[in-house]
């Protein structure tokens, strides 16, 4: 190619990695939001509805939905001030939004058979049921390696798991599951069946109390392959501290319910649960949340997202369209910005209906743009992995963990094993050999070709073992080459953004119920 051509390229692709990186900069990883809680009285649902309100009920400045949503968008406006004309009042009436006051009944662990019941916001009458609502919770665990563990360092907080309590609250009927699946799972593009929504599962309820109640930096355990996100609805009970704080890519998103804020409302989050959050330090009162998991369902009433409207479609239509342009043909590689639940056997099934935020976006752009598109895992190799020596005339290879002499892989018949049996199945040292050949090929070629890497490429997710020593520690890329043996190609990939979520990726087991 002559140097003008290359330059050219050069630059397209540059372009194009920062439009990818701009998306990524643009995309919600959390949605949150605050709804007042009013004594009982007939829904404001549809505009009939209406007339059966008393005025008061109507015009409270309070009784209007608040949302915040992470990273940039604020929709704690009260849209209802703003409004002027009467079409629009009359609209807001209709979607002003209350919650009836939060009724929590369960069993006691402390008194067998008995079972109590309180009320948020919780009057002084009550106070004593609230007293044995935070006596029958039980110290909270976390997920660690595979394993439920306590560690009061890591997470103080108690718990009352889903079995043994109910309420009254429903976030479905307040919108919350709505307003959460249209930011965390936006319907794809075109009609597939891949085409989703978000359904939310009650988890437990929790208690974060002062002096020390937290639950430092983690990232949810995925409670099935179908799960993107996690929803925390905070109940009215004023305390201090206890923020939620997520993070995602370097940035940061704080849900602060301190203070008068929770005195009479629900405060909730809803976020994609791979991103790493932290409760901080209650350092007054108690903070009351109930979790639910959000899972992607194959149903959804949405309308669907044109993908040819969206700015980044158009960008990667013209750059790529440009003459020359990748005309000997290259793979054009995206670092997914979330991770992915990876344990299940058949999780690869749940892609790419269960692609996230900026991932979704990237992926259906390139496939509007008819090029082929396909999820893969990789692991970057270095060539470091794939290192060769000579010994009393005996060639040896190291592939990724172990060291074997050539030869014998070479020539033998590929229906044999090894004497020594710690060796592989030979037909695979011998295409790990015919890999080795190319990868120093690629590798060769790369070489001054900016952002040309080559990569080891699994055909589909394989499912990652859970080892005695937890996936964060048992876990090594040797490992999972060895796992993706057959199934692996290595390819010179043209990279439009740094890697993601490497380390997130490979601790992200899906936990299979
Ligand atoms: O209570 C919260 O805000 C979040 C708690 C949390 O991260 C969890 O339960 O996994
Ligand atoms: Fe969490």
């Amino acid at each position: 190619m002559s140097s003008l051509a290359e330059t050219a390229e050069r630059q397209i692709f540059k372009q194009l990695s920062e439009f990818v990186e701009a998306e990524s900069k643009r995309s919600v990883y959390a949605i949150g939001g605050t709804i007042p809680i009013t004594s009982p009285s007939p829904h404001p649902i549809c505009k009939s509805d209406e007339t059966v309100l008393k005025n008061d009920e109507l015009s409270s400045p309070s009784a209007t939905e608040t949302n915040t949503l992470g990273e940039g968008i604020d929709l704690t406006k009260d849209d209802s001030k703003t409004c002027t004309t009467e079409a629009v009042k009359d609209l807001s009436a209709i979607h002003n939004l209350r919650c009836d006051p939060v009724i929590i009944r369960w069993d006691s662990s402390a008194n067998p058979n008995a079972s109590y019941k309180v009320t948020f916001p919780c009057n002084d009458a009550e106070q004593p049921n609230f007293e044995q609502l935070l006596k029958d919770c039980q110290p909270a665990t976390f997920g660690k390696g595979g394993k439920d563990v306590l560690d009061e360092s890591y997470r103080k907080a108690g718990k009352l798991d889903e079995t043994a309590f109910c309420s009254n609250f429903n976030p479905y009927a307040l919108g919350i599951v709505d307003t959460a699946g249209q930011i965390l799972a936006p319907t794809n593009c075109r009609q597939t069946s891949g085409t989703h929504g978000v359904r939310a599962e009650l988890y437990k309820l929790n208690v974060y109390s002062s002096p020390s109640g937290k639950f430092k930096a983690h990232v949810d355990t995925p409670r099935s392959k179908h799960q993107i996100g996690s929803l925390v609805v905070c109940l009215p009970s004023v305390h201090e501290g206890g923020q939620l704080v997520l993070r995602h890519q370097g940035r940061e998103t704080v849900f602060d319910w301190s203070g008068d804020k929770g005195k009479n409302a629900i405060q909730w989050a809803a976020f994609y649960s791979d991103c790493e959050h932290e409760v901080l330090e209650v350092t007054a009162g108690h903070r009351l949340t109930l979790t639910y998991n959000l899972y992607a369902t194959c149903w959804a009433n949405n309308a669907f997202v044109d993908s040819e409207a969206l700015e980044l479609y158009q960008t990667l239509k013209s750059l790529l369209s440009e003459p020359g342009f990748c005309k000997n043909g290259k793979i054009i590689g995206y670092n997914c910005a979330h991770a992915y639940p990876h344990s299940a056997d058949d999780a690869s099934s749940m892609l790419p209906a269960t692609l996230k935020g900026v991932d979704k976006i990237v992926y259906e752009c390139f496939l509007a743009t008819k090029l082929e598109v396909v999820l893969r895992p990789c692991i970057d190799f270095e060539l470091e992995e794939f290192r060769e020596y000579e010994e009393e005339n005996i060639r040896y290879a190291w592939y990724t963990d172990k060291w074997g002499p050539i030869e014998d892989w070479e020539d033998r018949d590929p229906n044999t094993t090894l004497p020594d049996e710690s060796h592989y199945f030979l037909k695979q040292r011998q295409n790990l050999l015919k890999r080795f050949a190319l990868f120093k090929q690629l590798d060769k070629e790369s070489k001054g070709n900016d952002g040309l890497k080559v990569v080891a490429l699994g055909s589909r997710l394989i499912p990652l073992q859970i080892t005695d020593m937890g996936l964060d520690e048992g876990a090594s890329e040797a490992e999972l080459a060895r796992e993706w043996d057959e199934n692996i190609s290595i390819k010179a990939v043209k990279w439009l953004n740094a890697g993601g979520h490497r380390q997130a990726a490979l601790v992200h087991g899906a936990v299979s119920i």
